[in-house]
């Protein structure tokens, strides 16, 4: 459903080019939950934004269900990132529009009628139990349910990908359960397939089917959580998967 293919990302730096992502490959599989986790600053956030070429790569190809996206021009990419929603770590919503609003946004800028548009909106706060707070404004809500209406307003378009941007870093343990749990609801009941990056080892443990690990802007180990014994052969693979598996340490935070 993703394919990177040997994707890279250069910023320049008062010290020179500083390579955020070097050289990355990743295949995300149509139902996958996939995980990407690594320290601060391991270049997480550069190589989930490169999937909808939020941040362009330097070099490599990025397909999205079958789609080359970077070969697109920018009117057909505006097309194909319609079957592409993303949330944020701190949700992103326009302030001086209503629930409603928000949901609706992509939609407009889609150019879909308002029938179509109102139906969709109420599909979507269904999904994930917002109705009553249909006509709230942003600044009347908690953080659990700003994300709420962020899933929402990303499953409007109704995507085939979800990409989520540490999702639930900005929320407390028990609101983090209920917006990880909506997420397993969308990939499971709708089919949505997941690629979400996150430092909390207790996020990847509770959804993800895969998992990435980034370190310095390398993708150094893939594992598959499906597996009786997991077993990472990297150091910060070790470091994070046999304190949490074996010690059962609980949360770590990275
Ligand atoms: N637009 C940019 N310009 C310059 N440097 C950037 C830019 N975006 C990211 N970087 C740098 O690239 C590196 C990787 O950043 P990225 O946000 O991808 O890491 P991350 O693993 O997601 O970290 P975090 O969890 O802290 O967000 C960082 O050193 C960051 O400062």
């Amino acid at each position: 459903m993703i394919k990177l293919q040997n994707v890279s990302k250069s910023y320049m730096s008062p010290n020179g080019v500083f390579q955020a992502v070097a050289p990355a490959s990743l295949h995300v599989e149509e139902g996958d939950v996939y995980g990407i986790i690594g320290f601060s600053g391991a270049g997480k956030s550069t190589l989930l934004r490169m999937v909808n070429l939020l941040e362009k790569p330097d070099d490599g190809k990025v397909y999205v269900d079958g789609q080359e996206l970077t070969s697109l021009s920018k009117k057909d990419l505006r097309k194909a990132r319609q079957s592409i929603g993303m949330i944020f770590q701190h949700f992103n919503l326009l302030n001086n529009r209503t629930v409603a609003g928000n949901v609706a946004f992509p939609l407009e800028v889609a150019g879909i009628g308002k029938e179509e548009r109102e139906a969709r909106v109420r599909e979507c706060l269904e999904i994930v139990g917002l109705t009553e707070k249909i006509n709230s404004y942003p600044s009347k809500l908690s953080g659990g349910q700003k994300q709420r209406v962020a899933i929402a307003r990303a499953l409007a378009s109704r995507p085939k990908v979800l990409l989520c941007d540490e999702p639930t870093s900005a929320l407390d343990p028990q609101t983090t359960r209920s917006i990880l749990a909506f997420l397993k609801e969308i990939n499971q009941n709708l089919g949505v397939t997941i690629l979400l990056v996150t430092h909390e080892m207790n996020v990847v443990k509770e959804i993800c089917n895969k998992v990435a690990v980034m370190e310095n802007g390398h993708l150094v180990e893939k594992l598959s959580l499906s597996e009786k014994e997991i077993a990472p052969k990297t150091d910060i693979a070790k470091l994070l998967f046999e304190e949490e598996f074996t010690e059962k340490r609980g949360v770590i935070h990275v």
